[in-house]
């Protein structure tokens, strides 16, 4: 289900068109198409396996599509100039452990061939992490490592940031400057990607969500316009159990669950 609402700017940060990537003979993405205004936190939802990170790899430059187009800025991403308007920080934790941060950052700024390291340093500031820039990466936590990918994401001033599960294992503190991040950044005109499975942050946090499914786009819309069109639900999760048909899969799983306990239960012999 697509809800059609007007976007707020004739200025898309990235446009993405008619998307598809296999592996082989995995169909991972599929006819997706989006556009992304400034100042917007756009939402990419899905079960696993559904295309989320290979949609943000394509963005990023680290994967090739088999077809369709993205343009950042109206800039074709296989256009290198267009890297430098991007800022990504992958779910993954990629980080050097074995250098220290500052190292990391000086890393970063070499590579962008532009003199960020300010920027970095007041953003270190903010986040708490100054004090602990000369320490190797290998000593950080979860929390202080998603912090510095944040820094190096955002350190060059890009206008699109693509962000893979930010909030994942984050505290409630980190949470809430990262969710202060994004707005400052939006609030500047800049536009953020998410991918994420945290239905309560996509539904507080995100102007517009895609729900895809098996590749394919399942929903767009922003979360309220969604849970109207989908008759009124309570919440965007069970937007996304319904559009995702993984509400009947429930429904399956439980009876499964119920027959399977039940069984032990009676003491019969597991086969
Ligand atoms: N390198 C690869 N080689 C082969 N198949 C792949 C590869 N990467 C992903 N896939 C397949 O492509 C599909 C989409 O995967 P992708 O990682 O993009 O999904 P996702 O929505 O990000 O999943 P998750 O929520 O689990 O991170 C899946 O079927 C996956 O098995």
């Amino acid at each position: 289900m697509k809800v059609n609402e007007p976007l707020n700017s004739l200025y898309f940060t990235c446009r993405v068109e008619e998307l598809a990537k296999d592996y082989g003979k995995v169909q991972a993405v599929r006819n997706i198409s989006f556009d992304l205004v400034p100042g917007e936190v756009f939402g990419l939802l899905g079960p696993n396996g559904s295309g989320k990170s290979t949609i943000l790899h394509i963005l990023t430059g680290l994967l090739d599509a088999n077809r369709g187009s993205v343009e950042v800025n109206g800039v074709c991403i296989k256009d290198k100039d267009s890297r430098q308007w991007i800022g990504f920080a992958p779910d993954d934790l990629p980080l050097p452990v074995s250098l220290t941060a500052v190292e990391y950052l000086n890393l970063h700024h070499r590579l962008r061939k532009r003199d960020d390291r300010k920027v970095a340093i007041r953003l270190a500031e903010a986040l708490g992490l100054s004090g602990a820039l000369g320490r190797s990466i290998s000593s950080y936590s979860h929390g202080m490592k998603r912090k510095l990918q944040l820094i190096a994401a955002v350190m060059h001033s890009p206008d699109l940031l693509i962000l893979d599960e930010p909030f994942r294992g984050l505290d409630p503190e980190a949470s809430s400057v990262l969710r202060d991040l994004l707005r400052i950044f939006t609030g500047a005109g800049g536009s953020v990607l998410i991918a994420t499975h945290d239905m309560l942050r996509a539904e507080l946090d995100c102007d517009r969500v895609m729900i895809l499914y098996n590749g394919e786009q399942a929903a767009l819309g922003s979360p309220s316009a969604l849970r109207e069109a989908y008759g009124g639900l309570a919440s965007l999760e069970d937007v996304f159990l319904q559009a995702t048909k993984l509400d009947e899969f429930q429904v399956r799983r439980r009876e499964q669950l119920r027959a399977a306990l039940s069984f032990d239960q009676h003491g019969e012999e597991l086969r």
